[in-house]
């Protein structure tokens, strides 16, 4: 993928040109409760702040005098060549950002050449998004339901619909402590934010028929939050599919060694951005750990706190394989729709390129190879 040439950058100019400025810019463009959901994090914010402060305590020292002219950023993944280390997290109910929702995110991906994750708690179902970019590398993620039948039933309609890996979400199994929802008094769910994927599927509706849920929002609760989550389900979803499974949000190297032996395929390093547990360490904090016990057997995937290719370039030296980036672009879909993603992407795809070239570097394989310093 090429960097964007000159007239290009010149347009993007009048995008907000950093997290802050379009998070700023953002306020003033959604309701206030939207706002503050997407924004905020579990508790006092501790671990968002140790997510950023991880961030700014990496340094390093660059090695000039290697042409720089011809950058190749790929990576490969269950496969397949990306051309970018770039994947777009799974965030759910995409209308509390924008009408055009989880479909123009991922037309979007799907021109970045991208990766991209759909959330269960999607507000178009699974088979839309995937009509909306059919050819395009998509994963999907999976909360486990208190009932097995459903949530193994959601992923044979995943890979029905051509997702091409299992995502499963690890760190959700109750609410986090999110004060700022608390003072606004807001549910997304029961604003209708959440309809996509479980108004579709026929054993939630036969529960909600047969009286099993009170509403919809206590059936699509009990099917997010799911405290009983241990080993076993993993075991269960091994046997269930053939699809590369990846575990989202572990941060203990022991439960990296656990979900190797079970035959998962890859790991996602993430404090759920800050949102569901506070008190815990950075995310890129957890990620030498879990690199150095994964030892190359499985891909490791970073996210929580990319908010810069710069970011983007401290992960991968860390040992990360591949980047998920949340907050950002669903801000850019507040921002300007489907375009505003697409500007939030290519500009930290363009900052990471110019960062290799600056600090000497032409491939993943040798950016990988920087040695990061950090602060004490
Ligand atoms: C509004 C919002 C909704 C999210 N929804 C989900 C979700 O449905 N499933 C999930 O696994 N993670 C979800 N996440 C977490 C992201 O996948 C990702 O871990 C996090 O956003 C990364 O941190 P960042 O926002 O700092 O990039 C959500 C995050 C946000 C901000
Ligand atoms: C109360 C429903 C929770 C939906 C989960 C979405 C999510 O993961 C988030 O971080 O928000």
């Amino acid at each position: 993928m090429q960097r964007s040439n000159d007239a290009t950058t010149i347009v993007k100019e009048v995008f907000p040109v950093n997290f802050n400025d379009l998070q700023e810019a953002v306020e003033q463009k959604i309701p206030k409760p939207n706002y503050d959901y997407i924004k905020g994090g579990a508790g006092s914010g501790q671990t968002m702040r140790n997510n950023r402060q991880a961030f700014e305590s990496y340094s390093f020292i660059p090695q000039l005098l290697n042409d720089t002219s011809a950058v190749n950023t790929s990576i490969t993944l269950f496969g397949k060549t990306h051309p970018t280390p770039f994947i777009f997290a799974p965030v759910g109910m995409n209308l509390l950002e924008h009408p055009d929702g989880e479909p123009a995110v991922v037309k979007a991906a799907a021109k970045l050449k991208m990766p991209y994750s759909l959330s269960t708690v999607s507000s178009y179902s699974l088979e839309e998004v995937a009509s909306a970019a059919p050819e395009h590398t998509k994963f999907f993620q999976l909360y486990w339901s208190e009932e097995d039948e459903l949530a193994l039933n959601m992923v044979s309609r995943a890979e029905a619909a051509g997702y091409e890996a299992i995502i499963l979400t690890i760190d959700t199994t109750v609410s986090g402590w999110r004060e700022g929802d608390r003072k606004n008094q807001f549910s997304p769910i029961l604003h209708g934010y959440a309809k996509g994927n479980y108004l579709q599927d026929p054993i939630f509706l036969k529960d909600l028929e047969n009286g099993k849920y009170k509403d919809f929002v206590d059936g699509v609760l009990r099917n997010v939050n799911h405290p009983h989550l241990n080993w076993s389900h993993v075991e269960k979803l091994r046997k269930h599919t053939k699809l590369p499974i990846l575990l989202k949000g572990v941060l203990h190297p022991n439960d990296a060694v656990k979900a190797l032996e079970i035959g998962v395929n890859g790991l996602i390093v993430s404090t759920h951005g800050g949102r569901q547990l506070d008190g815990v360490i950075g995310s890129l904090d957890a990620l030498p750990n879990i690199v150095k016990v994964v030892g190359g057997q499985v891909p490791v995937l970073f996210d929580s706190g990319i908010y810069s290719g710069l970011d983007a370039f401290k992960a991968l030296a860390l040992g990360a394989d591949a980047v998920c980036v949340g907050r950002p672009y669903v801000y850019g879909l507040a921002y300007a729709g489907q375009t505003g993603v697409e500007t939030v992407m290519s500009n930290f795809y363009d900052e990471l390129v110019t960062t290799m070239q600056l600090a000497g570097v032409s491939s993943i394989e040798s950016l990988q190879k920087i040695e990061l310093i950090q602060r004490g």
